[in-house]
């Protein structure tokens, strides 16, 4: 065992010296190129999650034994820039200490054979010791490396241990790393499937079964696996693409109705027949919600690093239980639909019913009897049976009034009774029902403006607003790469490129770069159309400025969509920036009348453009 790992050992190093000869290897003690700051700050973003982890909980519980062994821990992103490091840095020579700087460039071709570039470009661990490194300014030093994967078992980044040759406690260093890197494997893996899936751990040590190196396999409500860790692959001798085509009875000689009897008790199984272990089953986080154990709330999933948004989601955290009446401002796009519905999960009301009607998509005609419901016969035309009305629907949850300065003046009369009274009598009809519901409405103009001109009423105005919360406008946001990264994994996901593309995509730094200085008057529902498109062209995990749409393309007819005079937004209230929809009736001439397609092009919902259509030409588009 011991031999193979020598001999893996030198054929990487091997390899490492011939992808050198090719490259033309760099020699002699130059520093290493760092990346601008601003770079930095972006793949710094991209890495979070996974700084967040090292440094709130593994490198507090390692932090003494890196002090101990006089050694350096290094995480460095998937092109070995370094982007952060723990520990003492005496272990290096002082000559040294810029080579550990965020941003220094640790890539094969920069600095030549070292633990961290090499270990990324053979994907596994990897030491390298005084001489065997490239460049003489690193031949006082020991690197030992580790790759780390993602939740799709993917090499994203690279924790590595740097310490004098002299102090070097290789093997000691080797286990530390390796246990580190299961760890974030794990967690990585638990955090994605954690809500809807089933997790089955096992090991042949039933003191270890919560340990990092138990076997992880993910499985579906039918007991279907979906994923697994690397400790789970090596167990089962299957490459992970494989678990998705077996199933529990063939890895296990048990079932899954036998797996989910005995619950989360620990039970022996038999790994297909050959030897014996124990397993553990865990049900996913939604199911053990209903018994009452507590989950991090779906709203945080929200926050990405933006401050205002992240206000937002504190603010709406602590006050979504608390029959406190919210008003969400936010311009087109912003994600508010998205935000309500993170807020109704993640309250105690997650499990009734949460209503949604857009008043500005409603005939005003019928936005009454939408929303209080009717009798039998009420008027002509209504449905014969009756309808019961938004408001009981909503009954025990939540009531979200999407584009509340929309509503008729006569029906906000009515509503604020309901509100008062908690109680809705039907069109047509005498009997008043009780509504217990939480109310949260949302607007893309200050409503205070609209009370001002007197198209709302101010008694409703007070009532809905308890407490305002606003999403801050893309442009402003700080925390566009993060968010780019999610919208590509989702759009991967929603394309179907994940059978054909196994790395998942990232954005160039240019793009990223691009993508943060434009104005995005469609917010993240304009940014998700152009990132549809890029990654639809692109033929790669790496999406750059060549694949963005032709319209997107030439960054300055793209800004110029917008008018230079679109003002800057107050830092702490939401203003809604209209974008420009001039010429709106030509352009659905010239989709033949196609809303959704026009929709689509200008980056906005179907009901906002609705809704521009009607402002510009007074005329019912859709009629
Ligand atoms: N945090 C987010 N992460 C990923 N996608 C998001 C996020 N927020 C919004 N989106 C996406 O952006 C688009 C617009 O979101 P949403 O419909 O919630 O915005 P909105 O502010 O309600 O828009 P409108 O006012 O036009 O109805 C949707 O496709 C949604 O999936």
């Amino acid at each position: 065992m011991q031999e193979d790992a020598k001999h893996r050992q030198r054929a990487h190093i091997a390899r490492a010296g011939y992808r050198l000869d090719d490259m033309g290897a760099p020699t002699g003690g130059r520093q290493p190129d760092r990346y601008s700051a601003d770079d930095l700050e972006q793949r710094r973003t991209l890495a979070r999650p996974l700084l967040e982890l090292l440094d709130e909980d593994l490198v507090p519980e390692v932090g003494a034994m890196l002090r101990h062994w006089q050694c350096v821990l290094v995480l460095a992103d998937r092109d070995a820039v370094i982007l952060a490091h723990w520990g003492d840095s005496r272990a290096m020579l002082p000559s040294h200490e810029d080579w550990l700087l965020p941003g220094a460039q640790w890539g094969e071709a920069q600095i030549g054979c070292n633990a961290i570039g090499t270990c990324l470009a053979e994907d596994d661990a990897l030491d390298v010791i005084g001489r065997e490194h490239t460049c003489d300014a690193l031949h006082h030093l020991a690197g030992h490396a580790v790759p780390v994967r993602n939740w799709r078992g993917e090499v994203d980044a690279c924790l590595a241990l740097l310490s004098d040759p002299y102090r070097n406690r290789s093997s000691r260093y080797s286990g530390l790393l390796q246990v580190l890197a299961m760890r974030i494997e794990n967690g990585r893996l638990i955090a994605h499937y954690r809500h809807r899936h089933f997790r089955l751990t096992f090991s042949a040590n039933r003191d270890d079964i919560d340990g990092p190196r138990s076997g992880l396999l993910i499985l579906d409500e039918q007991g279907q696996p979906v994923n697994g860790n690397s400790r789970a692959c090596w167990l089962l001798k299957l490459e992970r693409e494989a678990l998705t085509g077996t199933t529990i009875e063939t890895l296990f000689d048990t079932s899954w109705s036998a797996l989910v009897a005995h619950g989360n008790a620990l039970m022996p199984l038999r790994v297909a027949g050959r030897y014996h272990c124990y397993g553990q089953l865990a049900a996913p986080d939604r199911l053990v919600d209903a018994k009452g154990a507590s989950t991090p709330s779906p709203l945080s999933a929200l926050d990405l690093g933006d401050p205002r948004l992240r206000q937002a989601i504190l603010l709406a955290e602590r006050l979504g239980d608390r029959g406190i009446a919210m008003l969400l401002y936010g311009e087109t796009g912003t994600g508010k639909e998205v935000f309500v519905k993170a807020l109704h999960a993640a309250s105690r009301r997650a499990d009734k019913p949460l209503i949604a009607i857009n008043c500005a998509a409603i005939p005003d005609a019928l936005v009454e009897a939408e929303l209080f419901g009717y009798v039998r016969g009420a008027f002509t035309g209504a449905d014969p049976r009756g309808n019961p009305g938004r408001l009981r629907e909503a009954h025990g949850g939540r009531l979200f009034l999407d584009e509340i300065g929309d509503m008729p003046l006569p029906v906000q009369a009515r509503l604020l009774r309901a509100l008062q009274e908690r109680k809705v009598t039907p069109l047509g009809g005498s009997t008043a029902h009780p509504v217990d519901i939480e109310v949260i409405a949302a607007t893309h103009r200050p409503l205070a403006d609209e009370v001002a001109s007197g198209r709302f009423r101010a008694d409703l105005y007070y009532r809905l607003c308890g407490v305002e919360l606003s999403l801050p406008p893309l442009r402003e946001r700080q925390d566009i790469p993060a968010l780019v990264q999610v919208l590509l994994a989702r759009l991967m996901r929603e394309l179907d490129l994940e059978a054909t593309q196994s790395l998942p995509p990232r954005a160039s730094p240019a793009l990223l770069d691009w993508l943060c200085r434009q104005r995005w008057p469609g917010n993240i529902r304009e940014l998700e159309n152009v990132l549809r498109v890029a990654l639809a062209i692109s033929d790669g995990p790496l999406i750059d400025l060549q694949h963005l749409p032709a319209n997107a393309c030439a960054p300055d007819a793209y800004v110029a969509r917008v008018p230079s005079t679109v003002p800057a937004m107050p830092a702490n209230r939401p203003v809604s920036a209209p974008p420009a929809f001039g010429g709106l009736r030509e352009r659905l001439a010239a989709h033949r009348g196609n809303l959704s397609a026009l929709a689509r092009e200008l980056g906005i919902s179907r009901t906002t453009l609705y809704k521009r259509l009607r402002e510009q030409t007074g005329v019912n588009a859709l009629g």
